[in-house]
């Protein structure tokens, strides 16, 4: 019988390498992993559609080994306040929750966590994972996204206007007018801060925004800087919105922002001997607190970077962006106690972004704390090399835990991407964690 590896196609193989952003012939290792689909099912990324763009950069990358050839074994400096600011001790009155929390460990549960910084897509990839394992009721839960859905697009509309506020965008007598009118609508709109209705009437002045010249423009700056919503996305489904019936799309629900708060998690059924608890953490600085709950026999930690808030504040108002907060946060993570045998699959998203942003003209390497490192040899500030640049900074970062580390590009809200990567972490489970629990429970019996 043929084996069914061999008939994974030439996508896949230009999969593997965006995923993993490394060549077949470079990393067998990962390769065997990647072209083995579980045994019980074929992947989800073979199952999906094959027009979904792959916007993953092709790339390499120099692992533990600087691109000089040399082995790095000095730390950079990883800022130690800062450890004590994202991970600080626990109160005793969060010792419960612990409790609530912590995963009874048995051969076939593995336990993943979901960190990085707020806004780097860890509940997106949350959501595509709930997608693909727990369709139905994914499905049934779409209609609870609503509020949310419609909270960003008057949300997105607001930070707009208060920063065109501030920095003196020249808005159209047709913009101002839309956003009087709006404004006027507030209290129907809002009650007590709670989104309750969206009147008819506001669908007219949205419209007018959506087709006014001098808004999409303001849109196109201000997406420059904030990612945190797609703004063009809502705009251009709005009178779907504003439809009595409107029943949330999957991928309205993928391009929704809402904050998480404390740990949310999951359990699901991967098929065959393999059950998921995940586990989708708060990012913001003041919900990491509540990490160390979560720490205890970890299994596989999905680390997410955003590639494209290379130039977006982290939201306490702090000096650092959001990828240099991820980058500080990736070190002191992979470099914990808890960690020193669990698998990282460090997941840079936001790639998208950073493609945009560098064809509006945008540059990366422009700050202290972003600066090119002078050895590199490719200076250009392309998708590819910016990219194969922070991975190689990330994997510096940690080098004692680097050869834990698997190296991934998937934005979170694309699809086709996500289930790459979440039959990279099945691949990687059964390759790795799976047979290093069973080593240890026979070491335990004999
Ligand atoms: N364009 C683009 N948008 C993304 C990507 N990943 C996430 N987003 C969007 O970014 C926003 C934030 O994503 P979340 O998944 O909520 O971020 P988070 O890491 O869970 O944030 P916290 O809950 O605050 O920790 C959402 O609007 C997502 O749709 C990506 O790869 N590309
Ligand atoms: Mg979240």
């Amino acid at each position: 019988m043929a084996d069914p590896r061999s008939s994974r196609s030439a996508a896949a193989a230009a999969a593997e390498k965006s995923l993993t952003g490394k060549n077949s012939d470079r990393d067998p290792a990962t390769l065997t992993a990647l072209r083995g689909p579980s045994p019980q099912r074929s992947s989800f990324a073979d199952n999906l559609s094959a027009t979904s763009t792959l916007v993953a950069p092709d790339i390499k990358l120099l692992g533990p080994k600087g691109h000089d050839g040399r082995r790095r074994h000095g730390r950079r400096s990883l800022g130690t306040s800062l450890r004590r600011l994202t991970l600080p001790c626990l109160g005793s009155s969060e010792q419960t929750h612990m409790q609530a929390v912590a995963a009874p460990r048995d051969r076939e549960t593995i336990k993943i966590l979901l960190l990085g910084p707020s806004n780097s897509g860890k509940s997106t990839l949350y959501n595509q994972m709930r997608l693909l394992y727990t369709k139905d009721e994914f499905q049934r839960r779409k209609l609870g996204w609503r509020a949310a859905i419609l909270e960003n697009l008057l949300g997105h509309v607001q930070a707009v206007y208060q920063e065109g506020k501030t920095r003196g965008w020249p808005f159209s007598r047709v913009v101002k007018r839309s956003l009087r009118e709006l404004s006027d609508l507030k209290d129907r709109i809002y009650r007590w801060w709670e989104l309750v209705e969206l009147p008819a009437e506001a669908l007219a002045p949205l419209r007018n925004l959506r087709d006014s010249e001098s808004w999409r423009r303001a849109l196109q700056t201000y997406s420059l800087t904030d990612t945190s919503v797609d703004a063009f996305y809502f705009m251009d489904i709005l009178e779907r919105l504003f439809d009595g019936k409107y029943a949330p799309s999957t991928q309205d629900v993928l391009n929704t922002r809402l904050k998480t708060t404390g740990i949310v998690e999951t359990a699901v059924d991967v098929g065959g001997d393999l059950r998921y608890r995940v586990f989708d953490l708060g990012g913001a600085r003041a919900e990491r607190k509540k990490w160390i709950h979560a720490f205890d026999s970890v299994d596989v930690v999905v680390f997410h970077a955003p590639l494209g808030s290379f130039n977006e504040r982290v939201d306490e108002g702090a000096e650092a962006s959001q990828l240099d907060e991820a980058l500080e946060l990736f070190a002191s993570i992979a470099n914990l106690k808890w960690f020193t045998r669990t698998l990282i699959v460090l997941n840079f998203t936001k790639s998208d972004c950073l493609r945009r942003k560098l064809a509006a003209g945008v540059k990366v390497f422009t700050t202290k704390q972003q600066t090119l490192p002078d050895t590199w040899p490719d200076k250009s500030e392309t998708v590819a090399n910016v990219s194969a640049i922070y991975a190689d900074k990330f994997l510096r970062a940690a080098p004692e835990t680097a050869e834990n580390v698997v190296v991934t590009f998937a934005d979170a809200n694309d699809v086709l991407q996500a289930a790459r990567l979440w039959d990279l972490v099945e691949a990687k489970v059964r390759e790795r964690v799976v047979p290093f629990r069973n080593e240890l429970s026979q070491s335990l019996v004999v």
